[in-house]
């Protein structure tokens, strides 16, 4: 590239960032103006909420009043955050207003055309675009094609256009600071570049070197079911954020951020990621755990989390087949097999009672529930014994209106007790003041009786948990698992209900049954769901989510090597498995093997862990080798790791000692929580400290450090290949540095024929 051509590059950004810059101070001259007029509403507002609040009449007055005033200021809100978030994006595009480059030329055109792509588009005063959105159409031939003919989609259907011309650019703070062309597409020194910077305490988005294969996960529009496998590192995570991104923007008419659903494997990972959307100028979908996910839908039951249960998994060897069942599809087969069988006579009800007594008896409600056509679906059926326990009670507080009683508290009201139960709605409206009288006394006898109300609208005369008994009681079994292994499931299952708890495992046949009985738990709102670390979730789970997000389209990324304690898949039969499964008409399957996380000889020694890890790649960055510690006793580990760690600070903003449990954190931390500044991070932590910080590797699902110690990864430890997983997910959290501390010989996963010699750094203690 001839100096000439960098100057005129040059030359670009700096006419691009002045004309940026004038609009970023019309932009903050329309804030100011829109924060005032804001002010000025507030202020009158405040002012009106002090009017007299006892006359009647003015009170309505005054309500009417202060709900226009309210939808203005709502309204005047939402235009000073909109007038904001364009602000934001005008700054940040100032800064660094594009990093690609494609010259093309129409088949219609006479003169080829240059387009400069960023993470914004804008288009001056004079409809000039001078940055691409790298969402639109167009910009997808910077990350698909190779230079000559390429086909891109846009909204009128495919078209066609010759490439001649593809160049990178990596612009800070408003200076090119490297610039080359490429036929690749998109080329390695952008993203050593991207790739070599210190890990921040949350993600960056990626947009200017998105790969091609992750490309194609951010712009499918088609599929219902996206399964990406990729293996550890290679961009599931930062595919699924720009893939929600593009979304958003493609339907921006019809898609709001709130109508995406994230399910995250942590709180810490939540806040680790949710800077990618607003750099991209977009809200962030919803987040949620699925121990956050079940807790609220099991109010009341403390529901065992999958970390918690990693934890037993440890100190309880696992019944594999039992548990493969009671997570498995047929499970859930069998859940909806007996609610579509459920008779009247077999169904759990109780009695709604109030202050103990029976107000409507179980008899009474399988009565109502009977009378049903059978032709009904079970959760239509129990609506309309809803209606008509609803009808009933109705009848009863008129009868009860007529009470002694409750003339006797009508006549001891005050005045504002008396209009708060007549209700602005229906002030004046009644003729006769008897009738008036007669309203008054069933809201009385209403509100004494809404937890008879509540019982039935919530539809509590249906024990959902015994039901859940009896289902367990007559389910069929596959031929690997016993009746006497069966009955130890219900004897569990009975008594952690007895003491509020539930078994992860049972949670979601357990919800599917209270769904498909009663209703509800169905969200139509959302449109997409995305489900990372999927290798987390069994296939019981998967059809729950599916059936509680009914409208949502779903994007599923995992890898089956880190599944910790499972049995690794090919992604085929993971693909395979989830058609059978969720039944839905377009899926499609992507694979990731590219890793570009961590170092070379990091990769390459994470990958020798795994039976079949030569189908990964490393991104070739290059890096120091993995440093193996071994020591004989305690006291010398602990001196080493703190030499360790002094070494690493140096020159890492985050070093992360990884355990395999809580129990070891917390031991980690005791030993060396006096000599060092470090945070022991629990499922309850929302943020990452800078600094050493000491966690159990299921909390470190997803994320990543520039340095990781694994603690202590000896044979006794790590003494067979159920850990292999568990090990892999250690190592290939680290970026730039990884060392691993081994108290006594070290586990036979490392110190194996599969790992040569030359892939590490051995520090032996002579042994005395
Ligand atoms: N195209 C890319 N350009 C720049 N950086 C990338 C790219 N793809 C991935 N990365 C970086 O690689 C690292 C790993 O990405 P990410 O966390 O998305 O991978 P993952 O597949 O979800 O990993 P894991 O399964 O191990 O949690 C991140 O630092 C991410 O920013």
């Amino acid at each position: 590239m001839t100096t000439s051509e960098e100057a005129q590059e040059q030359q670009r950004v700096d006419r691009v960032s002045d004309e940026i810059g004038k609009r970023i101070d019309k932009t903050a001259a329309d804030y100011d103006a829109a924060h005032q007029e804001l002010r000025n509403v507030l202020k009158n507002y405040s002012e009106n909420t002090s009017v007299n609040w006892f006359e009647v009449d003015d009170r309505i007055e005054t309500s009417a009043e202060l709900q226009q005033q309210r939808a203005l200021v709502s309204r005047l809100t939402e235009n000073q955050n909109i007038i904001q978030g364009q602000l934001d994006t005008f700054k940040e595009l100032q800064k660094s207003p594009y990093f690609g480059r494609i010259d093309i030329q129409d088949p219609d055109e006479t003169q080829p055309e240059s387009l400069y792509i960023g993470t914004a588009s804008f288009v001056n005063d004079d409809q000039e675009f001078l940055v691409y959105d790298w969402r639109a159409p167009i910009s997808s031939v910077y990350y698909n094609g190779v230079l000559g003919q390429v086909a891109y989609d846009t909204p009128a259907g495919p078209q066609q256009t010759d490439l001649l011309k593809k160049r990178q650019f990596l612009i800070q703070d408003g200076k090119i600071e490297s610039m080359f062309d490429t036929n690749e597409t998109v080329g390695d020194e952008m993203l050593q570049h991207a790739l070599g910077e210190q890990n921040d305490a949350t993600m960056q988005n990626i947009v200017a070197t998105i790969q091609r294969e992750q490309n194609d996960i951010i712009r499918d529009t088609k599929s219902d079911l996206l399964v990406v496998q990729g293996v550890a590192g290679s961009g599931k995570t930062s595919a699924i954020l720009q893939r929600i991104a593009f979304l958003l923007y493609h339907s921006r008419r019809d898609l709001e951020a709130d109508q995406i659903v994230l399910f995250s494997p942590n709180r810490l990972f939540s806040h680790y990621i949710s800077d990618v959307l607003p750099s991209l100028g977009e809200r962030n979908m919803r987040q949620v755990t699925l121990a956050e996910f079940l807790t609220q839908r099991f109010q009341g039951l403390n529901v065992q989390t999958q970390f918690e249960r990693y934890e037993a998994d440890q100190q309880t060897p696992v019944n594999l087949p039992l548990r493969q069942f009671r997570e498995s599809a047929a499970m859930m087969t069998a859940v909806r097999d007996y609610c579509l069988h459920c008779r009247a006579d077999d169904l759990k009800f109780t009695d709604i009672r109030f202050k103990s007594r029976v107000f409507f008896s179980k008899e009474e409600i399988r009565d109502i529930y009977r009378q049903i056509p059978l032709a009904a679906a079970p959760a239509d059926r129990l609506l309309r014994t809803k209606n008509e326990l609803e009808k009933r009670l109705k009848h009863r507080i008129a009868e009860e209106a007529k009470a002694d009683w409750v003339r006797d508290t009508i006549d001891q009201l005050s005045d504002e007790d008396y209009h708060n139960l007549l209700g602005e709605k229906h002030l004046g409206q009644f003729e006769q003041l008897d009738d008036e009288i007669d309203f008054i006394a069933r809201q009385i006898v209403r509100r004494r009786l809404r937890s008879v109300d509540d019982a039935i609208y919530n539809g509590y005369f249906l024990d959902a948990y015994s039901q859940f008994t009896e289902f367990l009681k007559q389910c069929p079994l596959p031929d690997d698992v016993t009746a006497a292994d069966w009955q130890t499931v219900i004897d569990g299952y009975q008594h952690d209900i007895e003491f509020h708890r539930l078994a992860l495992t049972d949670a979601a046949p357990l919800l599917y049954l209270r769904d498909i009985l009663a209703g509800g738990g169905a969200n139509h709102r959302m449109q997409h769901l995305f489900v990372d670390e999927m290798q987390d979730y069994s296939m019981a789970q998967l059809i729950y989510l599916q059936h509680a997000f009914p409208r949502a389209k779903l994007t599923l990324l995992g890898d089956s090597e880190q599944a910790l304690f499972k049995a690794v898949e090919a992604p085929e039969a993971i693909l395979k498995k989830l058609d059978a499964a969720l039944n839905v008409k377009r899926s499609r399957l992507i694979t990731l093997r590219r890793s570009y996380r961590s170092t070379l000889p990091i990769t390459t020694f994470a990958k020798a862990l795994l039976p079949d890890g030569d189908q990964i790649e490393a991104f070739n960055r290059p890096g120091d080798l993995p440093k193996v510690i071994i020591r004989y006793d305690t006291a010398a580990a602990f001196k080493a790791l703190a030499h360790e760690l002094t070494v690493e600070l140096a020159t890492n903003g985050t070093v992360a000692i990884l355990t395999k449990s809580t129990a070891e954190a917390k031991y980690v931390y005791q030993e060396l929580h006096r000599d060092f500044d470090l945070t022991r991070l629990t499922d309850t932590d929302r943020s990452l400290p800078k600094g050493v910080v000491v966690l159990p590797i299921y909390l470190a699902k997803g994320l990543e450090f520039d340095s990781v110690i694994a603690y202590n990864v000896s044979a006794d430890n790590y003494p067979d290949e159920q850990l292999t997983g568990t090990l892999y997910t250690i190592a290939s959290r680290a970026m730039h540095h990884l060392t691993l501390l081994s108290i006594g010989p070290a586990s036979p996963l490392i110190a194996s024929d599969k790992i040569p010699a030359a892939d590490l750094t051995i520090e032996h203690e002579f042994q005395n």
